[in-house]
């Protein structure tokens, strides 16, 4: 019998920085173990700090892991030289708070970008696509509902629309997985409502894993498969959403108020047991995200 590989297993991954002199190392991360299946949508939660981005960084080696392995489609990446890195990062999206997109090009050159990692340095560097490529990016930007934007400069966009070009870039990279940053971070509630909806939409249309480091509890309740809590590093929870209670809130989140004020928990006790958590805003946790263009 053949054994199943997952997309992504991942086992003991953590990060160390040099803390004060005094401290000795701080864990970013720590003994992290956790496996993604193909098609899986996963949200990882949890405070300022609580070592989200360093997760999903270390998962494509944007950051070295210190310590653990992450074992892409049956291969340990862990260790991968630069060079070899290259071919999986085609396999391996990103897409970042920040969009990271060419301000002065425009949406369907952002787009044809998630091409180069296919390509020698001279083709890149000429930006010489094929007429497939060009005609996959118009495909795709269609599907974020930019077709008729693919024209514009990316600065002359809204941020939400940014975000859409980062899910088509991403896409045309054929990739097996997306890790998304924080995508909604500088978006208002109507654009980050639209950017999940699309992003739900395209992965799970192309079968694509997707891992989402979110703020908005609510959101990663509605569009995942599976939440992975994280609090100082370490993993707390990690269920379908259904098995969120507030108690599992509580163990994310509770006493650190300052992260109670990013996934903005209303109400004089938040975390109180006994709310049923299928009505998220009964646990006091709002979708609103810092004021940004649509
Ligand atoms: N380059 C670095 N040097 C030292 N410490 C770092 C570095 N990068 C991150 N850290 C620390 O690692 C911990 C985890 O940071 P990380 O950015 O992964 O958290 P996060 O959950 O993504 O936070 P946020 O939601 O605020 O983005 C934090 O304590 C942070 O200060």
């Amino acid at each position: 019998m053949t054994q199943h590989v997952p997309l992504l297993k991942i086992t003991g991954l953590g990060k160390s920085y040099d803390g004060p002199r005094a401290t000795g190392q701080r864990h970013a991360l720590q003994g992290v173990d956790t496996t993604i299946e193909a098609g899986e949508f996963v949200a990882v939660i949890g405070p300022s700090g609580a070592g989200k981005s360093t997760f999903l960084r270390c998962i494509n080696r944007l950051i070295e892991p210190s310590e653990g392995s992450v074992v892409f489609e049956g291969r340990d990446i862990t260790h991968l030289r630069r060079g070899d890195l290259r071919a999986v990062h085609t396999k391996i999206a990103m897409i970042f708070q920040n969009y990271n997109l060419v301000y002065r090009l425009c949406a369907i050159q952002n787009v044809l970008h998630g091409r180069l990692g296919y390509k020698n340095a001279l083709a890149g560097a000429l930006g010489l696509y094929t007429e497939d490529e060009k005609a996959r990016a118009f495909e795709l930007l269609d599907e974020v509902g930019l077709g008729e934007f693919a024209y514009r400069r990316a600065d002359q966009l809204s941020g939400g629309q940014k975000q859409r070009v980062g899910i088509a870039r991403a896409l045309i990279q054929d990739p097996k997985i997306i890790l998304c940053d924080e995508p909604i971070a500088s978006l208002d509630p109507k654009s980050s409502r639209m950017v999940m909806e699309h992003l739900c939409r395209v992965t799970r249309q192309h079968g694509i894993a997707c891992v989402v480091n979110l703020h908005q509890v609510d959101f990663a309740l509605e569009f995942s498969d599976r939440i992975i809590g994280l609090r100082e590093g370490e993993k707390v929870f990690e269920g379908t959403p259904d098995e969120v209670t507030p108690q599992v809130i509580a163990r994310i989140y509770e006493g650190d108020e300052e992260a109670l004020v990013d996934v903005e928990v209303a109400g004089p006790a938040p975390l109180a047991s006994g709310v049923p958590v299928a009505d998220v805003s009964a646990v006091g946790v709002g979708a609103t995200a810092p004021g940004g263009a649509q």
